[in-house]
């Protein structure tokens, strides 16, 4: 759902890495991310470049991992309790008490996350002493760290693939063409659905606090006059629905006969309103376990003919408050349907991961009431987005941006492997579960670039989290991988290329969002702020920087000539006719038939200036935290580029895991933002990927641990 909070958000054209005279370079181009320019063989030379550059870090890699072998904390350890760190000008005190929610599996599963920062001297002397002091520097620090960031909860997914279905997360080619579900299957799954029902009682059974009073309903004429008054008495539970079969959010509303007290609106959207609520629920029925479709006071308010009073003071029920949020989907037909496909998604989480190891948000329970299909849940901090947005400086660190990713990653990986598409990844969809930060004071002349509102809502400060653990909601868009599915799905600045060019899509189209997640935190901008097809479509081309595959193309014309499976009413108008028949190439800048360039220059601005190569684009923000000595030319192979480095600069400066981070930061990028879905990048290949094998000690693993606002 999209907050109401925006703020503005620029870019500006980054710098290009040009190769230095002396330095080896290949004679084709080596790099990730071709020039537009590039030859269009580019398949394959991606997959050389890949592996050059791959063979060519692995003797890196090892050979940082060999210096680390002789620490006390080489290996899979993540156990360890308490490290001061003594780094530049900053002690860092980690305390590992954070991963209260994983437990359980810690010890049963080996985990090669090492959650905090390491201190690991290459040789202690002999013997040990266990109560000496060990300060480190920072030089030493980096040249014998391995891995050093806090990755929660674990790397590893905690259960045998073979044990779910562990469907190929991968499109194959047919896919492109005749994938789009079966809306049987949908509408079959959905009508096993049976939502209990909770009566609201009358308003003539409120008594003068709001609370619920059962009573035998008084029958005639008589009770429609009674029931007005009532309403005019106890305004306070008048749980309302406008027109459009929205509720109507009141501060102290309280519904489902006074259980549940509204308190504040969390955010609303076409699917209905999420409310943050009081949940009054008898302790003796509170428990963390979702309580079925069975309501368990609905029992008693279909039998009791009795005056019964259970939220008084007076009560004999002993009850005991906790906030919850509650999404009251929309009283419309189209709606409950829909929230019928997301009851079901969330049911299947659930049963698949009670504890909710796996990041995803838990149903606690649901029903229906007054036509709203309502579900419980439990109650998590603002979303990423709105952190962003009040944040000084809404870029991430490094270290936090890596152990949302992984959260991330980890939790699509679940999905997937329950079948289960999200189809709506983006900030908003990612809550904190723990809103803590730190704050650092910025300076004039960075307080001087804000937006004055960014400038009130950040309080003069760049925030940084205490613990980047998050949780995944909004599964009101996702879909089971052979059900229905929509010709447009995602929210516009993450939808994937084959969504937008009207192919099949499945689960890579979680992947490419998550791309895009991942480089908004890095960037602090959204990649694609745009609104139309044809500017998204010249966008994604130019931070790949090559033109889509003719593969897509081809598979687009075919399908959409053909009109093959369910097609967006306007793909015609918007999309197909942007391209040439003959080279298959996208026709923009949009020009007349007399060859004149017909697209506006602000558009053209968007695209020429605003964007670039996505390694530049990217490389850009990351010098602000790291410093202008990190530059990362893909036409040459990692080693040159850091032998260059080297070459150009006083050793003090550089950093060569910093480096390396974010190159297999990149790596990892360039590969989701594969245009072919059959070649992406899947949940569980990124899992695994090099990227996870690098740490960065930086302002996010500083503030781990730490509280200091709220
Ligand atoms: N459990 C929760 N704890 C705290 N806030 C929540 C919770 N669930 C939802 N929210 C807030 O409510 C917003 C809307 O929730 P959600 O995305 O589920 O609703 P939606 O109507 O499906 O939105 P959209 O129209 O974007 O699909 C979220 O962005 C989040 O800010």
């Amino acid at each position: 759902m999209s907050q109401n909070i925006q703020v503005k958000r620029k870019r500006t054209r980054t710098l290009d890495a040009a190769p230095r005279a002396g330095m080896s370079l290949r004679s084709v181009p080596q790099g990730m991310f071709l020039d537009n320019e590039a030859d269009p063989i580019i398949g394959e030379m991606l997959a050389r470049q890949s592996a050059l550059l791959q063979g060519n870090l692995i003797d890196s890699h090892f050979a940082t991992a060999t210096t680390a072998e002789g620490s006390t904390v080489a290996g899979n350890e993540n156990s360890i309790d308490e490290h001061t760190v003594t780094g530049g000008t900053d002690d860092i005190t980690i305390n590992n008490n954070n991963n209260n929610n994983h437990n359980n599996h810690v010890g049963e599963e080996e985990d090669d996350d090492l959650i905090f920062v390491k201190e690991q001297p290459v040789q202690f002397p002999a013997p040990l002493d266990p109560h000496a002091e060990h300060h480190y520097t920072s030089k030493k620090f980096k040249k014998q760290r391995t891995i050093s960031l806090p990755q929660l909860p674990h790397s590893k997914l905690l259960y045998e693939a073979a044990q779910h279905r562990a469907l190929p997360h991968r499109q194959n080619d047919d896919d492109l063409l005749h994938l789009s579900g079966s809306s049987t299957k949908t509408i079959d799954g959905n009508r096993g659905v049976t939502l209990n029902v909770v009566k609201s009682l009358s308003p003539l059974s409120v008594n003068e606090h709001g609370s619920p009073v059962f009573k035998r309903m008084a029958a005639g004429p008589k009770i429609s006059r009674l029931v007005t008054a009532a309403k005019k008495k106890n305004k306070k539970d008048f749980f309302q629905t406008d027109k459009e079969g929205h509720y109507v959010y009141r501060d102290e509303d309280n519904f489902c006969n006074g259980r549940f007290v509204v308190k504040s609106l969390l955010g609303q959207g076409t699917f209905g309103k999420v409310v943050q609520c009081v949940d009054n629920t008898p302790s003796s029925l509170q428990s963390n376990e979702f309580q079925g479709f069975e309501d368990p006071f609905s029992e008693s308010f279909e039998d009791s003919h009795f005056d019964l009073d259970f939220s008084t003071p007076e009560s004999n029920v002993p009850r005991s408050a906790k906030m919850v949020a509650v999404k009251i989907i929309r009283a419309v037909d189209r709606y409950r349907e829909a929230a019928k496909t997301e009851l079901r998604v969330l049911k299947a989480i659930l049963d698949n991961d009670p504890l909710g190891q796996y990041q995803c948000l838990l149903l606690r329970e649901c029903f229906d009431y007054k036509n709203h299909i309502c579900l419980v849940t439990d109650l998590f901090g603002k979303s990423i987005y709105d952190f962003m947005c009040n944040n000084g400086c809404s870029r991430f660190p490094g270290s936090h941006v890596q152990a949302i990713t992984k959260q991330l990653i980890r939790s699509v990986c679940f999905l997937h492997d329950l079948g289960i598409i999200h189809t709506d990844l983006k900030p908003e969809n990612i809550l904190l579960c723990d809103e803590s930060y730190v704050g650092k004071p910025l300076s004039q002349q960075e307080l001087s670039n804000l937006s004055p509102r960014r400038r009130s809502a950040c309080n003069g400060e760049r925030k940084f989290l205490t613990n980047p653990d998050v949780k995944l909601i909004d599964f009101g868009s996702a879909v089971f991988y052979n059900e229905f599915h929509p010709a447009v799905i995602s929210t516009r600045h993450y939808r994937a290329p084959e969504i937008v060019l009207g192919l099949g899509w499945s689960f890579p189209c979680d992947i490419w969002s998550i791309g895009c997640v991942l480089v908004e935190l890095v960037t602090g901008e959204s990649l694609y702020p745009i609104h139309e097809n044809l500017e998204h479509m010249a966008m994604m081309q130019r931070f790949n920087g090559r033109p889509f595959p003719p593969k897509i193309v081809e598979n687009m014309l075919y399908k959409s000539d053909r009109k093959i499976g369910n097609l967006a009413p306007d793909l015609n108008a918007t999309v197909v006719k942007h391209f040439d028949r003959d080279s298959l190439a996208l026709k923009w800048p949009e020009r007349n038939s007399k060859g004149e360039i017909i697209t506006k220059e602000r558009s053209m601005r968007r695209i020429l200036s605003g964007c670039d190569r996505l390694d530049k684009y990217v490389m850009q923000k990351i010098r602000q935290d790291h410093g202008d000595w990190l530059v990362i030319n893909w036409d040459m192979s990692a080693e040159d580029n850091w032998a260059l480095l080297e070459s150009q600069h006083d050793e003090q400066v550089l950093d060569k895991e910093v480096f390396l981070f974010w190159y297999w930061f990149l790596d990892l990028c360039q590969k989701m933002f594969e245009f072919d879905p059959t070649k992406r990048i899947t949940a569980r290949e990124a899992i695994n990927h090099e990227w996870f094998n690098y740490g960065i000690l930086d302002e996010g693993i500083a503030s781990f641990g730490k509280v200091q606002h709220n």
